[in-house]
């Protein structure tokens, strides 16, 4: 078993319905400089019962922002620099399976990524790295949300892919097949490029993935509505907002190195050659890079 000698500091992205977390303490929403542009609003620092959470509105207070139009590098970039070790997506999704019916939770544990509008890393030309991303969620922040969902009694299910479409509109009913066909679970427009990004800072990253509808395959739900969707979101933001309560006292410590995680993702991810990387980048890859790049 593990050592969890380190302090967590965990940090959440709430999605659709979900622009802040109560029953914290010591509460602040403060503004964190990203040198990747303007993250997504102010971050919210809190403490329950003594332990730093760090949250986040993906979409910003009052939703401002649509999915592409999130900058998902200044939103991980701006959680490294407020030293979160951890960070946990709560996500409203479509369901591609009859079994998840709205208010149920999936815990995912793969990602498809459809998305083709957006900036996908932090190491652009000048310095270039590839982090393996096989495993992409976490496993130690997966079974914790498990061990959560049952203690709250949340209906829920351990693993499933998650697929990341770009949006801002609902899938066409081919679409919506075709994912059923590739097995997908369930589907959502946020999760990718933010646990590429998420690994790409060693920062170990973990989804709840929240249905709010039955996208427009099933044959009893023709077609999606936000209004639909708006109606099942208050429940979850709910269920959500007792399954964080419950889930950080579980995750207060950590490992000093969550291998599996992505902790030291960058160990022999950089390729470019020091001498042929471009200054200014590296300056701005302080945060999510300094482990390694300042070694
Ligand atoms: C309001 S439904 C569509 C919207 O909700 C999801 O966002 P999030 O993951 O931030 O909860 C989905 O991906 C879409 O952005
Ligand atoms: N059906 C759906 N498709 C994409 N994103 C969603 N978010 C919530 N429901 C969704």
């Amino acid at each position: 078993m593990t050592d969890l000698t380190r302090d967590a500091v965990l940090g959440f992205i709430g999605g659709s319905g979900i622009y802040e977390i109560d029953g914290l303490t010591n509460t602040r929403w403060e503004t964190v400089e990203s040198s990747f542009g303007t993250p997504s609003d102010q971050l919210l620092f809190g403490e329950l019962d003594g332990q730093q959470l760090v949250f986040l509105p993906r979409h910003g207070r009052g939703h401002k922002l649509n999915p592409t139009g999130i900058n998902y590098r200044a939103n991980i970039d701006a959680m490294k620099r407020a030293g979160v070790t951890d960070i946990i997506s709560l996500s409203a999704v479509g369901s591609l399976k009859e079994e998840y019916a709205p208010g149920h939770f999936v815990l995912v544990d793969q990602f498809i990524d459809r998305t083709f509008s957006r900036e996908k890393t932090f190491y652009t030309n000048g310095c270039a790295a590839h982090v393996s991303f096989s495993h992409p969620v976490a496993e130690r922040l997966q079974a914790a949300l498990a061990e959560a969902c049952r203690k709250l009694d949340l209906p829920h299910d351990v693993n499933g892919t998650y697929i990341c479409m770009e949006g801002p509109q609902f899938s066409t009913f081919a679409e919506s097949t075709l994912y059923r066909s590739w097995g997908c679970a369930v589907i959502g427009m946020t999760n990718m490029p933010e646990a590429k990004l998420a690994r790409e800072a060693e920062i170990p990253y973990a989804t709840v993935a929240m249905v709010t509808d039955y996208d427009c395959w099933h044959p009893d739900h023709d077609s999606v509505t936000v209004e639909q969707v708006i109606k099942v979101l208050t429940g979850n933001a709910e269920k959500a907002r007792n399954l964080v309560r419950t889930v950080a006292p579980m995750l207060a410590k950590r490992p000093e190195v969550d291998h599996q995680g992505g902790d030291d993702a960058l160990e022999y991810a950089l390729i470019t050659h020091p001498d042929a990387r471009d200054p200014a980048l590296v300056a701005k890859l302080d945060a999510v890079a300094g482990r390694v790049l300042n070694r």
